[in-house]
This record gives structure tokens, C-alpha cells and sequence, in this order.
């Protein structure tokens, strides 16, 4: 049984694997509340980008760790319809914080014990009125074990990669559709199979396959589960 912690405001806790919709979903949530989003994997992909940079073998937990604690992040604001941008240590990282390589980089410090407790207090500080959409892996299981709202998304590996493809091609990159749904595989198994905080739906979660579903229906259903659960908080 996880430890429920009290929380200073309410929070959708939306979590599941790699391309099922998360992000999407949790900005249109966010925006339609006018509540805080968190985008708990952008944390993990800063602390993996830092890594490689700083030439970190991955199994030097100390070393991330303390990467992790000191995380040297800034979020600027673009012009308006321009999207922020990221500049860790001082240097522009917008292009590639979002790409697979990069998400492979997340998971594999995300499976070190120290850089999860080193996240810890900075994504529940998150948690703040008028309430919090969170997206991870492990929003509702371990960071925001009392959110009111728990969802676990997915989608099969084959229709997550058949998106990213779409995703990736309609920004100009050249990408290859088996290399995609290989990647994502082998992103679903480590996020999956580590021993601490795994990829996995809470109890109390409502899940939602998305496969076959468009943005617009998953954004549907989930909100009316938001407004069943949120009544009488
Ligand atoms: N229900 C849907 N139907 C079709 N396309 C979708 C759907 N939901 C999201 N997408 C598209 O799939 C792509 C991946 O979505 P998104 O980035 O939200 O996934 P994610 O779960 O946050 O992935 P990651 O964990 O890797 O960040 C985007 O191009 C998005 O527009
Ligand atoms: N709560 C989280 C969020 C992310 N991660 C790890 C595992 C993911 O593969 C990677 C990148 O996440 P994404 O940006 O694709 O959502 O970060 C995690 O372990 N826990």
C-alpha cells in the first residue's frame, strides 16, 4: 500500500506510456480548467540531457543524483504563438528535448532510486490552487498517491508509433516507422520493468485505452470522469 500524502490542491493525476496521449490530453485539461500542468517526463528528459552532457556513466547514480537536485533549468516564455523555450545550463534545448532519443535518455536515469527522490519535492510543489494536472508515469502511484482523479492511458504500441510517426514527419524530420515502434518498445519495457516507481495503473485508476479513439473523444471522456470525482471537493 503507497503512503497518501495531503495535498494543497486537487490533482488529475494522468499517467501511461510513451506516446498515448498524455501530453496532449493534460495541456487540454490544464487549459480548460485554467488549472497548473506538470510535465513530470521533461524533468526526467532535463536530468537525461545533463547527464550525457556532462559525459555521466548511467549507472552513476551519485553523480545524476546530484544533477538531478541542482537541476539548472529555465522556462522563457516566447513571443505570443511562439512555444516556450528550455535552456538548461544557460543553453537553448527546445529542439531536442521532446525527441526519442532524448525520451531514452529520461528512462534510463529514471530507473536510479536517488534521481526519482531527488524530483520528488520539486513535482509535488506543483500541487497548488486552483488545482494541478499532472502527467507521468508515475503521477498517480507514488507522487500524488491522493489525487482525487487517477487515469492511466494507453494505446498499442503499434497505434502510439503510427502518431509519433505522423508527429515526427509533420515537423520535417526523417523518420523510419519500425525504428519508431522499436524504440518505443524498448521504452515501454524499462519504464515497465524497474523496480522502483514502474509504469504500472494505480488502483484506484480509471483506464482508458485510446486506441482508436481521437484527441477530442479521449479529452470527452476524461472530463467527464474529472467532473464525477471533482463534485463535492
Ligand atoms: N487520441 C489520439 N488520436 C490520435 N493522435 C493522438 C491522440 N492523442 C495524441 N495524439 C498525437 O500523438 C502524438 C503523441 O502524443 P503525446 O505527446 O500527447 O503523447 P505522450 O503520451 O505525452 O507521449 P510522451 O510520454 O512520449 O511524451 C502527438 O502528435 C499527438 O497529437
Ligand atoms: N513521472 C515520470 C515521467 C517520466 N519518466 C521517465 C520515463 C519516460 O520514458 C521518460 C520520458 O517521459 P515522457 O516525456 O516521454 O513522458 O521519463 C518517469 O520515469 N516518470
Amino acid at each position: 500500500m503507497s503512503e497518501k500524502i495531503s495535498l494543497s490542491a486537487p490533482v488529475i493525476a494522468i499517467d501511461g506510456p510513451s506516446g498515448s496521449g498524455k501530453g496532449t490530453l493534460c495541456q487540454k485539461l490544464a487549459q480548460h480548467l485554467g488549472w497548473h500542468l506538470l510535465d513530470s517526463g521533461a524533468l526526467y528528459r532535463l536530468v537525461g540531457m545533463a547527464a550525457d552532457k556532462h559525459g555521466c556513466a548511467f549507472d552513476d547514480e551519485a553523480a545524476i543524483a546530484k544533477l538531478a537536485a541542482n537541476l539548472d533549468v529555465e522556462f522563457v516564455a516566447g513571443e505570443p504563438g511562439e512555444p516556450t523555450r528550455v535552456l538548461l545550463e544557460g543553453e537553448d534545448v527546445s529542439g531536442d528535448l521532446r525527441t526519442e532519443t532524448t525520451g531514452m535518455l529520461a528512462s534510463k536515469v529514471a530507473v536510479l532510486p536517488a534521481v526519482r527522490s531527488a524530483l520528488l519535492g520539486r513535482q509535488r510543489d506543483f500541487a497548488q490552487a486552483p488545482g494541478l494536472v499532472a502527467d507521468g508515469r508515475d503521477m498517480g502511484t507514488v507522487v500524488f498517491t491522493s489525487a482525487p482523479v487517477k487515469i492511466f492511458l494507453t494505446a498499442s504500441a503499434e497505434e502510439r508509433a503510427d502518431r509519433r510517426y505522423l508527429q515526427l514527419k509533420s515537423k520535417g524530420d526523417d523518420v523510419n516507422l519500425a525504428a519508431l515502434l522499436g524504440e518505443i518498445r524498448a521504452r515501454d519495457k524499462r519504464d515497465s520493468e524497474r523496480e522502483l516507481a514502474p509504469l504500472k495503473p494505480a488502483e484506484d485508476a480509471v483506464q482508458l485505452d485510446s486506441s482508436g479513439l481521437g484527441i477530442d473523444e479521449v479529452f470527452d471522456r476524461v472530463l467527464a470522469e474529472v467532473n464525477a470525482r471533482l463534485i463535492g471537493l
